[in-house]
Parts: C-alpha cells; sequence; structure tokens
C-alpha cells in the first residue's frame, strides 16, 4: 500500500528529499507563466519544513539529455519559487555544496547529471545518503523511471506527498477497466510522444475527441488539405492505422490564420497558406454534445495555440461547458500547457479533479498505475 507523508511520524532533526516537477511552462526572461504544479508541493514542502531540519527538493526541467544547458538550469527560476512559497532557498549545483546546510534547498536539474535518466543505482544512492526519508511529489514524472524518482526508493523509506496522493485516488476512481462510460478530449502538440498511448487510450473509453495541433496529423492522414499548419509526418501512419480501426472525433470546423488574417473555415475549406490555429465553434458544439451524454470526461491538451489570445475560445468553450456539467460528470483534466490554458482563461471553474500531470496523465489511464507510483508501493515503509 502506498503511504501518504501525513502518515509519517517524524524523527527529530530528519533530512528529507522531495521529487518535485519544477518543469512549469516559462515565457519571456525565465517569467513563470503557469504556478499549479508549485502549488500541487505546497502542502507537502511546508509539512516537512515543519518537522525536518533540511528538505532537499529535486526536479528537472525541459530534456538537456545529460548536460548542463544555461536556459534550462533552475538557478533561472529560484527566486521567483522562493517567492511564491515565502520561504528563501538555497541553491546549489552538486551534492558537493549540500554540506550541513539547513531549511529549503534545491539541487540543479537533475537531468544535467547524465546518471539521472539511466536510474542509475549509484547515483540514487547518492542522492539517498543525504535524507532519511523520501517523498515523490511529482506524480507528472511518474512515468519516467529515473534515478530521483525511481531507484532512490530503493534506498530511502518513501512515501507520496499529498499532491501525488489526491491525483492517485482521482485516477483510480476514474479506472478504465471499471467504467467505459469515458469520453476522452485529447488535444496540444506532442504528438508523437502521447500517440502510443492514445492507441491504447482508444481501446479503453467510449469516444475520442481531438483538437488541437494533433487533429491536423489525424486530418492530413485522412487526405484533408491542411495548409502550412503544424503536423507530424512520421505519425502519419499510425494516425491512419487508428482512423481505419476507431471512431474518433476530429474537428468539423477550424480557426484558420493566414498572413494576418484569422477566419472560421469548415475543415474541407482550408487551402495552402492557411495554419489551423484552434477548433470552430461548430466543432466545440460536437464535442459538448458528445459528453452531456456522458458519465466521466478525461481531458488533457489544450483545443489550439492557446497563447495567442485570439485562439483561445475552443479551449475556453470545453472547458466552460465540462465545468458546467460539474455535478453531475465525473472530469479529470490534466496536463501543463492544458492547466496553463486554464489559468490564462481566468474564470472560475470546477472539475472534479485537475491533474498536473501530462504524459503521466495519459499513461496512467492506458496502464492504470506508473512505474514510479509501483515503487512507493514496495518501498521499505511497507516492507517493514
Ligand atoms: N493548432 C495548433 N497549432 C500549433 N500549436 C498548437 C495548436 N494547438 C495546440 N497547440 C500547442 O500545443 C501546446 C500544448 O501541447 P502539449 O502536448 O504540450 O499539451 P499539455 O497539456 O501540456 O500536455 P503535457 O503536460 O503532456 O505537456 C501548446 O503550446 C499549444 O500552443
Ligand atoms: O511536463 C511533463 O509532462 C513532466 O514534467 C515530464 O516531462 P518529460 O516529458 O520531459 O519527461
Amino acid at each position: 500500500m502506498i503511504k501518504c507523508i501525513t502518515q509519517k511520524v517524524f524523527a527529530p532533526n530528519s533530512n528529507a528529499i522531495i521529487r518535485v516537477d519544477f518543469n512549469v511552462p516559462l515565457g519571456i526572461d525565465y517569467k513563470i507563466l503557469d504556478y499549479s504544479r508549485l502549488e500541487s508541493a505546497k502542502n507537502s514542502i511546508n509539512l516537512l519544513l515543519k518537522n525536518c531540519k533540511r528538505v532537499l527538493l529535486l526536479s528537472h526541467f525541459g530534456r538537456p539529455k545529460g548536460k548542463y544547458t544555461k536556459e534550462l538550469s533552475l538557478a533561472n527560476i529560484v527566486s521567483q519559487i522562493s517567492k511564491y512559497y515565502g520561504v528563501e532557498i538555497i541553491f546549489i549545483n552538486s551534492l558537493n555544496e549540500l554540506n550541513d546546510k539547513e531549511g529549503l534547498v534545491l539541487l540543479e536539474n537533475t537531468r544535467f547529471f547524465p546518471e539521472e535518466e539511466k536510474n542509475d543505482q549509484y547515483f540514487a544512492r547518492t542522492l539517498a545518503q543525504h535524507a532519511e526519508l523520501y517523498v515523490n511529489e511529482a506524480f507528472s514524472c511518474s512515468h519516467r523511471a529515473h534515478a530521483s524518482l525511481h531507484a532512490i526508493t530503493n534506498y530511502l523509506e518513501s512515501y507520496a506527498g499529498t499532491y501525488c496522493f489526491n491525483e492517485i485516488t482521482a485516477l483510480e476512481r476514474i479506472s478504465l477497466e471499471k467504467n467505459k462510460d469515458i469520453i476522452a478530449i485529447i488535444g496540444g502538440s506532442k504528438i508523437s510522444s502521447k500517440i502510443g498511448v492514445l492507441r491504447n487510450l482508444f481501446k479503453k473509453v467510449r469516444l475520442v475527441a481531438i483538437g488541437g495541433a494533433m487533429a491536423n496529423t489525424f486530418l492530413k492522414a485522412k487526405g484533408i488539405e491542411i495548409g502550412s499548419s503544424l503536423y507530424e509526418p512520421e505519425s502519419l501512419d499510425i494516425a491512419s492505422e487508428i482512423l481505419s480501426s476507431y471512431k474518433i472525433l476530429l474537428p468539423i470546423d477550424v480557426v484558420c490564420k493566414n498572413n494576418n488574417s484569422i477566419t472560421i473555415k469548415d475543415i474541407h475549406s482550408v487551402e495552402d497558406g492557411d495554419c489551423i490555429m484552434d477548433i470552430g465553434p461548430r466543432s466545440c458544439i460536437e464535442i459538448c454534445s458528445a459528453i452531456k451524454n456522458t458519465q466521466s470526461v478525461i481531458w488533457n491538451g489544450p483545443m489550439g495555440k492557446f497563447e495567442e489570445p485570439e485562439f483561445i475560445d475552443g479551449t475556453r468553450l470545453i472547458a466552460k461547458f465540462i465545468s458546467s456539467l460539474n455535478d453531475s460528470i465525473y472530469s479529470v483534466v490534466g496536463g501543463g500547457d492544458t492547466l496553463a490554458a486554464l489559468s490564462l482563461l481566468n474564470i472560475k471553474l470546477a472539475f472534479s479533479h485537475v491533474s498536473t500531470a501530462g504524459g503521466a496523465f495519459l499513461e496512467w489511464m492506458e496502464k492504470g498505475s506508473l512505474p514510479c507510483i509501483d515503487m512507493l508501493k514496495i518501498s521499505k515503509t511497507t516492507k517493514t
């Protein structure tokens, strides 16, 4: 059984390690655009700070492939994180700088260390030597068997953070094995990283509605003109295969940008030079009609290029509609950019559960668990 950190009886002067996900969307001058992931780790960090001498924060940022990359350094955002939590954070580049530091300490991007993504046991043990307990508050990365999430649990008493624990409970409730009356709405742009999971998802839900740049690949695979819209050529074959096997809802109208003009077009009227930037109003109505008749909805990925205000309407309409049904359907919404889009909308919305995870959320939907969550089940706390 997974234990939540709230169940821990702390020994005096303990040192803790907490794996968080500070892989947050950034704007100009490294400005953090969405604080949801920071907010989700707040309770666990405060609990640890109250009970431990030192709390070492571990996080990755971006995909530096084991090499120092200035733009992906956590040093760029540490002062914003510190301000948000209202606590001083000591930033260290390597564990050699840890010495006997106390309070809240943040180690540089774990993915600058090549051992991290190799799930290297020696690296994990070295990290573990600096604490007596470990907390996973990074559900959104728990599909990655990396040293700071996976191997480390072999060496420390391990717990789920409070938010991570709530994520697990909420997603277990929507377990696809038991309840098939689910509609999945999938958008965003990370086609290649999501399409494998999607392939399995199709078998487990009643209907999948696709928007965002993700839809463009499917439209293209169907032979529909998408002009110069973003799509993924290497995913065309798998898109065709899915289209021949499963029923999916694709946009019937879209918002196109062509030079400086923005036009809503029927999907069959998109021309050379048009760039599909959002789903259109008729597509939104079609998705909403489908949602109205279901028990559960899962949503990952914005419906359009929401960062440009002209293309946030599809995401807004879907969000407002799901939120309006909050008393009658079970809704789980997840994804880094999805949450960033929702916070840009600046309206009060209600969902059954908001997950800070994107890829991890989809992988959970596919497999019913995640490798690093499974490690919490067999960690030292439950062995003894
Ligand atoms: N039609 C489109 N054209 C170009 N970009 C698009 C379009 N629709 C969506 N996007 C972009 O997709 C990005 C979000 O995709 P992504 O797959 O990262 O979603 P996500 O919800 O963050 O999931 P994850 O948490 O897995 O990252 C946004 O930057 C958005 O601008
Ligand atoms: O943003 C995410 O989904 C998580 O931080 C995981 O990042 P990754 O896809 O680079 O592993």
